[in-house]
């Protein structure tokens, strides 16, 4: 189920470096180098795989990643994406 714009705020409150950004809950995060940015995406694609909830990997820039969480099949944000969220956070602290 969609969470409602208060549940929302409340996740990000949780959640630093997150916003919303055209209805997705999105985050750039930032590496080293460009090879640990890109095996960050490939960690992510696999996690996402296991959960069955997929992320877009919006680029695999100069040494940033953004990712994007939306419920595609709720048309907006839900919990999955804000635990979603939580477990990238997680994968990042190995590589910051
Ligand atoms: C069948 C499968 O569970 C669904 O298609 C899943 C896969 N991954 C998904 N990922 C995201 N972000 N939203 C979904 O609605 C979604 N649905």
């Amino acid at each position: 189920m969609k969470l409602s714009d208060q549940e929302i705020a409340q996740a990000l409150a949780e959640l630093p470096g997150w916003t919303v950004v055209s209805g997705r809950l999105e985050k750039t995060y930032t590496f080293a180098s460009y090879a640990d940015g890109a095996a960050f995406a490939l960690r992510i694609a696999l996690l996402a795989e296991k959960k069955d909830h997929h992320p877009d990997l919006l680029g695999i820039g100069w040494k940033k990643v953004l990712v994007a969480y939306v419920t595609h099949s709720q048309g907006g944000i839900t919990s999955l994406d804000v635990e979603a969220a939580r477990a990238v956070d997680a994968v990042y602290t190995k590589f910051a």
